[in-house]
């Protein structure tokens, strides 16, 4: 039997098997395999390398972060690149007519980032249906997904797609479940509680780690709130991948007004219009929100900022990080900074190393 068919099998048995006290640790034991074997099924068959050199996939990473353009075929991806970076996908009514990755950059106040334009994906693309198998891949790869979805197809599409994601692994807008797990050589099985859990006990951990082969280990669950999928995922956890997904509702032009308000409504989510160019530019600075990214602009002294180039630093980073970031020894010669923006008390300020920067800022380090 084919590591698919087994999937089927296990899927099928879970479907038929009743949700009780009595059931709740095979179920636990079932979703334990069905996780090994898609882990199984994603890895590359005979011949056939990962990502695929030469298929159309292998597109290298550029600038300061990657955004994966996934949704069902003729939602509007190719439409959605051409209009925030300089490439020009063939954009058709027909499906699939994106066949490989296209990747574009888009100039975002001085950052730089790749828009990867996937084809579309099917529902089974997980199991290899069409290319999800690649699709999904490169969606991996990203630092922030972008769901394109047809306001005016059904709610479902958006679950469809979540479910083909969360099969090879990829978590959506969720953190690490908060559960430490150790293997080890000898000493037998320690399993903790931090506090009384309300969906997992000692047995449940014990049968899976069991199943698993894992005999020596020692586990600490931090969080009341962890799920048997959690703790799985933790097992998993080299073939797991938290990334953050805004949920990008297009042809809103096809809609009534109220049913757009609604969606509008939704977490993570953002709506437009290709077609007319409504709500484009929101949807651009809702991702860069996502990516949690911040633009800083330097600044010598005597010479106005420079806003074509900014760089990019993480979320909660300090003038130390931008001093890294611009030279690695810049911190040792460094007496202290002024600041123009959002970070600044009045302006300019003349901050120390701790300082927390804002997106946007205009920072002048002066040296020793
Ligand atoms: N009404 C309407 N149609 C749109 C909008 N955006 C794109 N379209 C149309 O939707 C169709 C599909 O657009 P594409 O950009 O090719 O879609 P895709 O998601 O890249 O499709 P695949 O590559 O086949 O997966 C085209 O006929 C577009 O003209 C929009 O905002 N409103
Ligand atoms: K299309
Ligand atoms: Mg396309």
């Amino acid at each position: 039997m084919g590591v698919a068919e087994k999937i089927k099998e296990i899927e099928d048995e879970m479907k038929r098997t009743q949700k009780n006290k009595a059931t709740e640790y095979h179920l636990g034991l079932l979703k334990g395999k069905l996780a090994r074997l898609r882990a199984q099924l994603l890895e590359p068959g005979p011949g056939e390398k990962s990502g695929g050199a030469g298929s159309g996939f292998d597109v290298s990473k550029s600038g300061d972060a990657r955004i994966a353009l996934v949704g069902f075929p003729s939602v509007g991806k190719s439409t959605l690149l051409s209009k925030i970076t300089k490439t020009k996908a063939a954009v058709a009514a027909y499906a699939f007519t994106t066949l490989t990755a296209i990747p574009g950059v888009m100039e975002y106040g001085g950052a730089e980032i790749q828009i990867l334009d996937l084809p579309g994906i099917i529902e089974g693309a997980a199991e290899g249906k069409g290319r999800g198998r690649q699709v999904i891949s490169a969606a991996k790869t990203s630092d922030l997904i972008m769901m394109v979805l047809d306001a005016t197809k059904k709610a479902e599409q958006r679950a469809l797609l979540e479910k083909e994601l969360e099969a090879v692994g990829i978590r959506l807008n969720k953190s690490p479940p908060n559960i430490y797990l150790k293997v080890k050589k000898t000493g037998g099985m320690k399993i903790t509680f931090m506090s009384p859990p309300k969906n997992l006990d000692e047995k449940m951990i014990y049968n899976i780690l069991r199943d698993y082969k894992i005999l020596n280990c020692e586990v600490l669950v931090r969080d009341e709130n962890c799920t048997v999928d959690d703790f799985i995922d933790v097992i998993m956890a080299a073939h797991r991948k938290y990334i953050r997904c805004l949920y990008v509702y297009n042809k809103i032009d096809c809609v009534s007004l109220s049913f757009l308000d609604q969606l509008a409504k939704e977490p993570h989510t953002a709506v437009m219009s290709c077609e007319l160019d409504l709500g484009v530019t929101d949807v651009v600075d809702r991702a860069w929100e996502e990516l949690n990214l911040l633009r800083i602009y330097t600044k010598r002294k005597g010479i106005a900022p420079d806003f074509s180039e900014a760089l990019i630093v993480r979320q909660n980073s300090t003038i130390e990080d931008v001093c890294d970031a611009i030279h690695r020894s810049l911190k040792d010669k460094f007496k202290y900074a002024l600041v123009w923006g959002a970070s600044a008390r009045h302006i300019p300020q003349r901050v120390g190393l701790s300082h927390l920067v804002a997106d946007e800022d205009v920072v002048s380090i002066v040296s020793k």
